[in-house]
């Protein structure tokens, strides 16, 4: 059914695309999760790109990272190589803002562990991002979480964007103005 009630609905969703970023087999197509979830109550459309590098030598190019509001990035705790291919990554957008997550994949493999979850979350504090280490292939709800911690991280930079064009558009005059989003709770602003 396409009533009007839907249509609006669907146009009101917000939406976030996720790149999915990592070395070849580490599990990036595990990552695939429901593209449309509640975060926070509020509904939000995913749109996940999973990048598929031939080679460890082949990093995302400028077009994939311009996509994304957000990136994934991927590595296995039992492939070290594909963890300094997220090393190295981060160059590429060392001096952008774009979110990201970093997420340690295969952890039902300890015992072929080669990247201790001490240098995951160096590499996270370094990008000032979050990490978690998960089994992709056997856990659900963890790599859920992972895509909301994305989303979470991808509306507050929004949040903030927005916000520092307002105070960028308005400057000082903003003391003298009554600024307040649309929203749902317009009707409980007062009047005056
Ligand atoms: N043990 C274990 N194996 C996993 C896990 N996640 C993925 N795999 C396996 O790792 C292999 C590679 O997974 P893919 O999802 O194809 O990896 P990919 O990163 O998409 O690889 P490309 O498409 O080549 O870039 C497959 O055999 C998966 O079953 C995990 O959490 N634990």
């Amino acid at each position: 059914m396409n009533t009007k009630a839907t249509r609006r609905k669907k146009s009101s969703l917000t939406e976030v695309k996720v790149a999915v970023i990592g070395a070849p087999g580490v599990g990036k197509s595990e990552t695939r999760y429901k593209h449309e979830v509640l975060v926070d109550g509020e509904p939000v459309l995913y749109e996940i790109l999973d990048t598929c590098p031939k080679n460890e030598d082949d990093l995302p190019s400028s077009e994939i990272i311009n996509w994304a509001d957000g990136l994934l990035f991927v590595y296995s705790i039992t492939n070290r190589r594909s963890f300094t291919f997220l090393k190295r990554v981060g160059t590429l957008i060392a001096d952008s803002d774009i979110p990201v997550y970093i997420v340690g994949n295969k952890n039902d493999m300890v015992h072929l562990r080669e990247v201790s979850a001490e240098e995951g979350a160096m590499l996270a504090r370094d990008f000032e991002c979050g990490f978690s280490e998960v089994a992709a292939a056997e856990q659900v709800a963890p790599v859920a979480v992972v895509f909301q911690e994305i989303c979470r991280a991808v509306l507050a930079a929004r949040r903030k964007s927005k916000h520092s064009l307002l105070e960028r558009m308005l400057g000082s005059r903003t003391s003298n103005l009554r600024l307040y989003v649309r929203g749902k709770s317009d009707s409980a602003l007062p009047k005056d």
